[in-house]
């Protein structure tokens, strides 16, 4: 399978590294991007062929990935709109933009997904959501999730709009538990610990945590109650983030996330 990127930026690097290992034989993959540095980078660590601008090797594609920013989609499907004659299959992961707008400033073009992935995709423990417009077939369905599939999970959706959601979840999900983290790391400093023990002590406790409610499979507030004795210190914890409105400030900042999803779509769905 030959795989071309428009935009070689963080989400794509993050694909390419997952992807490259796994790619052998008459597979391949091609970057884009205007930034030579970028470029030579991506060249250097993962073998992948690259140019400044869409070329032949973008036309030869049997997948072209659309890894620009969302304000940059398109200016790329006006470059990338007389280059499909070989019926490549179209894989969006931008946020916002909606299956319909692309297909219209592709010129009508229908072989396209849509999905949201995210950047644990680096180490091959992404997850991404993804939904298939009309023109798709079975085999450019089975890529796309091959692609996908070769960087972490995948979740087929049954309705686009679900992607913005997934969005607010996963796509953006990773930079919460960075934040966190950096909060837990935080405490750890003011209380006395040093930098490098407060690292180990918070991400050690986060993919503990993630990896017991993932193999027990019990409901994650059974395993938190798991934790809480009467009248100890998670509990002395726990009272303190209920009082500040923890939860409810993250289920608000996750809709303003999708909330904004929808938005870009709108926005940029009008040129
Ligand atoms: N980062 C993430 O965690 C995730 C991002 N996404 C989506 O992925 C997309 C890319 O995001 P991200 O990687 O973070 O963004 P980046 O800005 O890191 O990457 C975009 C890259 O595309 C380049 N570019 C701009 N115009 C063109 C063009 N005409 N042809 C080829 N390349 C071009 C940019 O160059 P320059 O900087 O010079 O403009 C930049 O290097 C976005 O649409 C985002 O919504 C989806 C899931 C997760
Ligand atoms: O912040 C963004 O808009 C992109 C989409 C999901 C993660 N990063």
């Amino acid at each position: 399978m030959k795989i071309a990127f428009i935009g070689g930026g963080n989400m794509a690097t993050a694909l390419i590294a997952g992807l490259a290992g796994q790619l052998t034989g008459a597979g391949s993959l091609h970057v884009v991007d205007p930034n030579a540095e970028a470029l030579e980078r991506l060249a250097a660590q993962y073998g992948v062929s690259t140019a400044n601008g869409i070329d032949v090797q973008v036309s030869g594609a049997d997948v072209i990935v659309l890894a620009v920013k969302p304000q940059q989609m398109r200016e790329v499907a006006d470059q990338l709109k007389a280059r499909l004659g070989n019926q490549p299959l179209v894989l969006s992961i931008a946020a916002g933009i909606r299956i319909k707008d692309l297909s219209r400033w592709l010129g009508g073009y229908t072989r396209i997904v849509r999905a949201m992935p995210n950047t644990p995709a680096l180490i091959a423990m992404g997850i991404t959501g993804m939904v298939a417009e009309s023109g798709v077939d079975a085999a450019q369905r089975e890529a796309a999730d091959k692609v996908m599939a070769a960087v972490g999970q995948t979740v087929w959706l049954d309705r686009e709009e679900l992607i913005d959601p997934v969005t607010a979840v996963s796509g953006s999900g990773p930079a919460y538990v960075f934040y966190f983290l950096e909060a837990m790391q935080q405490a750890a400093r003011e209380m006395g610990l040093d930098a490098e023990q407060g690292r180990r002590l918070a991400l050690a406790t986060f993919t503990g945590a993630a990896q017991l409610a993932a193999q027990t499979g019990d409901p994650v507030d059974v395993l938190r109650q798991r934790v809480t004795s009467k009248g100890g210190t998670t509990h002395a914890a726990i009272t303190s983030m209920e009082a500040a409105g923890v939860k409810e400030a993250i289920v608000a900042a996750m809709k303003a996330a999708a909330a904004r999803g929808r938005e870009l779509g709108e926005e940029l769905g009008k040129a």
